[in-house]
């Protein structure tokens, strides 16, 4: 059997590191939605008990040198947009956790499309391998373990996690004026290290404009350099403003405790956020632990102007996308071939 499925990008809209925790990593109070900038995953089971990956960029690696203005050639090109196929990439390390934690005999052979860049605070390994969690879970019908499911996904990554299904009994639905439950837009609440999820019922889409510049950030490197605060922040004004979609107070209630350390490491960053805020987004902030940065439109209308803007202007390079809010769990659809 094959199945397909599109595994989103996320955005931390609100970001607090509380306290560092005795196994190493942070304690962390995050908001995140996930955003219509995909890349594609196909699984397929195969006899050999082996898990197979090949990884290309989308369009195509030269489409994306270009967008960065890098040649792809370039040593630089091939240190920013290499993808791992081997069990450095987590669909593989997740499929293999998968494989012996329901001790499935037989393999998988795996091809995934790359439009999320790495390095960037969006989570794209993280959705590739829950994705891939939610394939094998399809294909081998452990889809109804959702806590054998959410342990493989924790395992691997702590963002992970976010981009499982719900579980049913948490699942937000809501009356649309015909009548039918529909599933609303919604962001989630993580703590812990991240594993700790609450959905979190938004009224509308938000939009955005996200920029990649050609520079990762490793997320342990950023974490490494957080001095965490003596007065955190709590989530809960910033959730009370999401909840009643009150877009001004955002402004005064997002806040991102990675930005710093991430702007110490790479200074250029404030380049790139500076000209989202000159193109009339707000509130504007790295995402995760960078590095690429975003800013929130009133409307898709406005995402696109702002779009056109930020990409005429030639004096910072970057990856420049229109998003809005999804679901962070991606339909899984079998593939007919
Ligand atoms: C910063 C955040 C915000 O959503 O996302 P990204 O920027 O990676 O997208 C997450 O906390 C990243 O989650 P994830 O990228 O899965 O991190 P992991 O692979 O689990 O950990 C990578 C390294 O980050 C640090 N780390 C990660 C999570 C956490 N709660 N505390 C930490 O200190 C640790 O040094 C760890 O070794
Ligand atoms: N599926 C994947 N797609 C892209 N990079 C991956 C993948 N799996 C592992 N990697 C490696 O992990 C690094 C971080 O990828 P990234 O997408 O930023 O992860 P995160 O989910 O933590 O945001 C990449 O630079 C790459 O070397």
């Amino acid at each position: 059997m094959k199945v397909r499925t599109s595994p989103p990008a996320k955005l931390n809209l609100f970001l607090e590191i509380p306290a560092k925790r005795e196994d190493g990593f942070h304690e962390i109070d995050t908001v995140m939605t996930a955003i219509d900038l995909c890349d594609e995953l196909s699984v397929e089971s195969i006899e050999e008990p082996v898990v197979e990956l090949s990884a290309h960029w989308l369009p195509s690696l030269e489409t994306i040198a270009s967008e960065l203005a890098i040649d792809p050639q370039s040593a630089e090109a091939k240190q920013l947009l290499a993808i791992p196929e081997d069990g450095r990439n987590l669909v593989v390390a997740a499929l293999q956790a998968f494989r012996k934690r329901f001790q499935i005999e037989s393999g998988f052979r795996v091809e995934l499309g790359k439009r999320i860049p790495a390095g960037a605070g969006m989570g794209g390994a993280s959705s590739d391998a829950a994705h891939a969690i939610s394939c094998a879970a399809q294909i081998h019908q452990f889809s109804s373990d959702h806590d054998g499911l959410h342990e493989i996904a924790a395992s691997i990554g702590s963002d992970v996690p976010f981009f499982l299904p719900l579980p049913p009994v948490s699942q937000i639905a809501s009356a649309s004026t015909n009548g039918e439950t529909t599933r609303r837009p919604r962001a989630c609440h993580a703590s812990g290290r991240g594993e700790i999820l609450q959905p979190v019922d938004m009224r509308t889409d938000l939009f955005f404009v996200v920029g990649y510049p050609p520079a990762s950030l490793a997320t342990k490197d950023v974490y490494g350099r957080l001095r965490v605060p003596a007065e955190p922040i709590s989530s809960k004004g910033f959730l009370a403003s999401l909840r009643a979609n009150s877009l001004e107070d955002l402004t005064s209630l997002m806040i991102n405790r990675l930005s710093e350390p991430a702007l110490e490491i790479r200074p250029e960053l404030s380049e790139l956020l500076e000209s989202l805020w000159k193109s009339g987004l707000q509130p504007c902030q790295l995402t995760g632990s960078g590095s690429a940065c975003f800013g929130i439109a009133r409307d898709a209308e406005f995402a696109q102007t702002a779009l056109k803007q930020l990409r005429a202007n030639q004096s910072v390079p970057a990856l420049w996308r229109a998003t809005r809010s999804v679901a962070a769990a991606a339909t899984i659809e079998i593939d007919p071939s």
